[in-house]
């Protein structure tokens, strides 16, 4: 499985996942190369300076040449211009080529994971998803955009400024290189146990988040339940422990920086003083050991900025590997290489010997060598006890899954053999549950086929018997609905669908009817509009009410995943077997009809 947390671990120690972004970075050779130009720029303006400050101590102030002084101070301005620009342009290139991987990989993964099959949907959680397109997303830019380039430019200025202090003086730098161990060993071990205490302060941190992000979401659950206290007291908890994770790791932070300033300050003083006494004695000038040690401050500064971003690159390594696991993943169901066109639509469905078991529960039999054929236009009510296979006949139609042995055939052909979209092309389903989008009432029914008209739009509702409760939506059909609009009924959420269904137009529909009971009056409207949306188009229903199943032309009566009965209402009565006590049993309200069904 690929979706795991095991894999947060162990990218922690690796940089390798980053090598995914070098195709992402190569895209964009434009901004790549001026980041490196503008980067090595500001780089070398850097390592000129502490060069001038010698010359200015050293013939700055012991030569009263003006003329000397003012050329000195233009050309340092000069220096302290290419530098400023460098530095700008270097952000402006690193930070945009940071934008633009991110928005590439957001938009590739995106892309990818919708047209991913069920299955994988089934093991993944889809919060995990949208965290790495957000959460991960957002660490790898800061890695591509700004940790790159300090790394890159800290590993250029510390080996620049280390290569100048030998240049300048071999003897002190061989004093700095004793005097390494004894700063960075210490440094190194500390660092890496205020890592853990970090790493252990921000998962303490996700938990708490996460707690919080189910308990919003699931807030009416939460007030129904008078589970406010409870859930208040879990979460106080979970961010205290979040805290004392933190202390933890400030408190190492503290003493780390104790030790850092005053193990590197130290050693400074420490070769100003033995440079002090090569001044005195003339083995060296003033400038040269003003030189000597600003090179050191700025290989000391890069090394410092290094170990910071180590620690950084090694999250967005993590990130990157996260990402890189989306795009990875290779939907279980694909298109053939060549995949054969369907005949002309007649809206024919066969299941042939089928046998299916869910990826997510292979030991369970979902569907038991099932077959069944229905023909142009015919009605088929499915009924059946809760887990009897009736919406994974749905699915397998839908090529959300393959079946394990057997054929589904629509007009006659094996729908593995054909492109998955053009089968789903022919299929328009009603779902139990009406997903309403955030967008507004005509963007909604428009999402039955994409780029339909406004005209077409309004054609299907008026059919739905949608028009008119939309049109007295505050902006008729332009009213936001769903998450941020208007809250639709249940009745109408039906209606909406029904449009979407009908708008589609396809020779297939699969209705899977609402259990919940909806009054008397949008009952009446949403079975008329149903009506008009099966006519001439072959039905299968999920039938939960009778009046939907006195209609169909052939009733399928499943249980564990095979057809125990099949017939009429009226045959199935007859017959007095379990359709003719569910009948009786499940559908009680229409009792009288059943019996005037059997007379
Ligand atoms: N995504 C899934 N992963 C694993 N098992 C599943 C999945 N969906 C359904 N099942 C299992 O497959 C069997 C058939 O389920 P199915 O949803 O087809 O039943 P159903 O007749 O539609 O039931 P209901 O009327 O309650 O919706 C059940 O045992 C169910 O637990």
């Amino acid at each position: 499985m690929a979706i795991t947390d095991g894999s947060r671990e162990t990218a922690r120690r690796s940089l390798g996942p980053l090598r995914r972004l070098v195709p992402y970075v190569l895209r964009y050779r434009g901004l790549t190369v001026g980041a490196i130009v503008f980067l090595l720029l500001a780089a070398a303006a850097t390592l000129t300076l502490p060069i001038a400050v010698r010359r200015m101590i050293d013939h700055g102030f012991s030569e009263s040449d003006s003329a000397f002084i003012a050329s000195y101070f233009s050309m340092l301005i000069g220096v302290a211009a290419v530098l400023a620009v460098a530095s700008a342009l270097r952000y402006y290139f690193v930070v945009m080529l940071g934008e633009r991987v991110v928005t590439d990989l957001r938009r590739d993964i995106f892309a990818h994971v919708i047209q991913l099959s069920p299955a994988f949907f089934d093991r993944a959680q889809s919060g995990e998803i949208v965290s790495r397109l957000t959460a991960d997303a957002t660490q790898v830019k800061a890695a591509v955009g700004a940790t790159a380039s300090v790394a890159l430019r800290n590993t250029i200025m510390g080996v620049g400024a280390v290569t100048m202090m030998v240049v300048t003086s071999p003897r002190l730098s061989l004093l700095v290189v004793a005097a390494i161990p004894f700063i960075v060993v210490p440094i190194v071990a500390f660092g890496r146990s205020v890592r853990r205490r970090t790493r252990r302060a921000q998962d303490a941190l996700a938990d708490a988040a996460a707690f919080a992000g189910e308990q919003i979401g699931a807030v009416r659950v939460l007030q129904a339940f008078t589970n406010e206290r409870a859930a208040a007291k879990r979460f106080s908890s979970a961010v205290e422990t979040a805290f004392e994770a933190a202390r933890a790791s400030i408190r190492a932070r503290a003493v780390l920086t104790f030790f850092a300033i005053f193990a590197t300050s130290a050693s400074v003083v420490a070769v100003l003083w033995v440079g002090s006494h090569d001044v005195l004695s003339g083995a060296m000038s003033a400038g040269t050991l003003g030189q000597f040690l600003l090179y050191a401050v700025l290989a000391a500064g890069a090394l410092g900025a290094l170990s910071e971003v180590w620690g950084e690159l090694s999250q967005a390594a993590g990130a990157a590997e996260r990402m890189g696991e989306l795009l990875d993943e290779v939907p279980t169901v694909a298109a053939p290489t060549n995949p054969v066109a369907l005949p002309p639509p007649q809206g024919e469905v066969e299941f042939r010997d089928i046998s299916f078991s869910y990826p997510a529960r292979p030991n369970v039999s979902a569907l038991h060598r099932l077959s069944f054929r229905v023909a142009p236009g015919e009605t088929v009510a499915i009924v059946g006890p809760s887990g009897a296979g009736k919406s994974t006949i749905f699915s397998l139609l839908l090529r959300y899954y393959d079946p394990d042995s057997g054929e589904v055939l629509i007009d006659g052909t094996d729908i593995r053999r054909a492109d998955p979209s053009a089968v789903r092309e022919r299929i328009a389903i009603v779902p139990q549950e009406v997903t309403v989008l955030a967008a507004s009432a005509a963007e909604n029914i428009a999402f039955g086929r994409p780029g339909a008209s406004r005209a077409e739009v309004e054609a299907a509702a008026k059919a739905a018997l949608a028009h008119d409760f939309i049109m007295a939506l505050e902006n008729g059909y332009d009213t936001p609905v769903g998450e941020r609009g208007v809250t639709l009924s249940g009745g109408q959420r039906q209606r909406l669908a029904i449009a979407r269904a009908i708008l589609r137009d396809a020779p297939i529909l699969l209705l899977d009817e609402a259990t919940s009971a909806l009054d008397a009056e949008s009952e009446t409207l949403v079975q008329t509009a149903l009506e008009r949306l099966m006519k001439g188009r072959t039905t299968i229903v999920i039938a939960h009410r009778l009046a939907t199943i006195l209609k169909a032309d052939r009733i399928f009566v499943m249980e564990d995943g095979q057809i125990i009965e099949e017939g009429s209402h009226a045959d199935l009565v007859a017959k007095g077997g379990i359709y003719a006590r569910l009948a009786s049993l499940q559908f009680e309200a229409g009792a009288d009809m059943v019996r005037k069904a059997a007379e």
